[in-house]
C-alpha cells in the first residue's frame, strides 16, 4: 500500500475501507447525498435512455479520490436495472483481457473502468470502435497473411472514472456523451453522510458529534466514513459508546487530525513552502523531493483540497502558500516580493 493510502485523511481507498464501503455505499440516486449538479444531469440522461429503451450514453466521472465515483457507477447500473462489471486501467495489462471483457458484455450493461488515465495506449485505441459503434477489430493470424475481422459487440454503457481528466487524450474524451465533475462536499452534506453511515453501522451519534467529524473530513465522504470508524472505537473505549462533540474532538485530537482535517503531512507541506521557500513559488518536483513524497500523490490527493480551501495556489511558476496558510500557522506574511 502506498504511503498516502496509510494516511487517515487521504481520499484514496485503503484496505480497511473496502469492506466498509460495500456496506455503506448508497445504491440508488435518491440516497446519494450532494453533487446536485451531477445528479440532475444524470437523472435526466437516465430517464431519457430508459424511455427510449437504449443503452445510456458513455459517462466520464472525474474529481479527487473518495468523492463517490465508484458509488455513482454502481448507482447507474441499479437505476437502469442492468448488469455491472468493474475493472481498472492498471488491472488491464494485455489486449486479450480487454477483448474478453468486451466480447462477453451483456445487452446494455454497465462496464466501469476506474483510473482510466492509467490505461495503456494500445488498449485505449482498441476501445475507440467499441465505444463508437459497438464493434471490435480482431486480428486473425500473423505476418503477411494476417487479416482484420470486425466483430460486433452488445450495446453497453461505458462508465469511466479518473482523478486526472487532463491526462486523457482528446479522441478518448470525445467518446463520452455525459461528463460529470464531482466536487468536494459541504460540511452539511458530510454531516448527512456521517449520520447515514452511523445508522447503517448501528453507532449512536448526536448532531454535533456528526458535525465535528464532517468538519474535519476535507470535503470527502471516504474520509468522513474512516474518521467515523476511528471515533467510534474511541467512544467505545474511552466514553459510553455514544459519539458527541467532545468525544469526537478528543478522538480526532488524539489522531492528530486538526479542525481543518489537516494531518501532519498537510502541515509539513505548507510549512515547507513557508519556511524553506519563503512562501513560494516552488516547483512541484522540488516540493515532492523536499517532502520525500511522490509528485502524483501531491498533485492528486493533497493539493486539490488545500487549493479548494484557499491555503495553496497553483501558479505557472510553482506552488505558493496563501495569506490564509500564514494566518493558520500564526506566521507573519512577508511583504510584496519582486519589487526590486
Ligand atoms: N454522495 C454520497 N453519499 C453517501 N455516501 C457516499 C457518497 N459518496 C461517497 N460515499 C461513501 O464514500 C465511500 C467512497 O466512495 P467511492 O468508493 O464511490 O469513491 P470514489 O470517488 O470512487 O473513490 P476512488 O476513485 O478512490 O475509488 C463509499 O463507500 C460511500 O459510502
Amino acid at each position: 500500500m502506498s504511503k498516502d493510502a496509510d494516511r487517515l485523511v487521504s481520499g484514496k481507498r485503503g484496505e480497511e475501507d473496502a469492506a466498509f464501503e460495500l456496506k455503506l455505499r448508497p445504491t440508488r440516486l435518491a440516497e446519494f447525498i450532494g453533487q446536485e449538479k451531477a445528479k440532475e444531469q444524470l437523472a435526466i440522461a437516465l430517464e431519457a435512455a430508459k424511455s427510449r429503451g437504449e443503452a445510456l450514453d458513455h459517462v466520464l466521472l472525474f474529481g479527487p479520490p473518495g468523492l463517490g465515483k465508484t458509488t455513482l457507477a454502481t448507482i447507474i447500473a441499479n437505476e437502469l436495472g442492468v448488469g455491472y462489471q468493474q475493472t481498472s486501467g492498471p488491472a488491464l495489462q494485455i489486449q486479450g483481457d480487454l477483448t474478453a471483457i468486451l466480447t462477453n458484455l451483456r445487452e446494455k450493461q454497465v462496464l466501469f473502468l476506474d483510473e482510466i488515465h492509467r490505461l495503456q495506449a494500445v488498449l485505449e485505441e482498441k476501445l475507440y470502435t467499441a465505444l463508437e459503434d459497438y464493434t471490435l477489430d480482431i486480428m486473425i493470424g500473423t505476418g503477411p497473411s494476417a487479416r482484420t475481422h470486425v466483430m460486433e459487440i452488445k450495446p453497453f454503457t461505458f462508465v469511466a472514472a479518473t482523478t486526472r481528466p487532463g491526462l486523457l487524450s482528446s479522441p478518448l474524451r470525445s467518446r463520452f456523451g455525459i461528463l460529470l465533475r464531482l466536487e468536494f462536499y459541504t460540511e452539511d452534506e458530510l454531516r448527512f453522510v456521517v449520520e447515514r453511515s452511523a445508522e447503517v453501522m448501528g453507532v449512536p451519534i448526536d448532531h454535533d458529534g456528526a458535525a465535528e467529524i464532517a468538519m474535519r473530513s476535507r470535503g470527502t465522504p471516504r474520509i468522513a466514513n474512516r474518521l467515523l470508524r476511528r471515533v467510534r472505537d474511541y467512544a467505545q473505549v474511552r466514553a459510553n459508546g455514544e459519539i458527541t462533540r467532545p468525544v469526537a474532538m478528543a478522538a480526532l485530537e488524539m489522531l492528530e487530525v486538526d479542525a481543518h482535517g489537516f494531518d501532519q503531512l498537510d502541515r509539513r507541506l505548507l510549512m515547507t513552502i513557508i519556511e524553506k521557500y519563503d512562501g513560494g513559488p516552488v516547483g512541484l518536483n522540488t516540493l515532492a523531493a523536499a517532502l520525500a513524497e511522490e509528485q502524483d500523490a501531491l498533485e492528486e490527493v493533497y493539493e486539490p483540497f488545500l487549493i479548494q480551501i484557499g491555503f495553496l495556489d497553483r501558479t505557472p511558476r510553482g506552488r505558493v502558500a496563501t495569506r490564509l496558510a500564514y494566518e493558520h500557522f500564526g506566521i507573519e506574511m512577508p511583504g510584496p516580493r519582486g519589487l526590486f
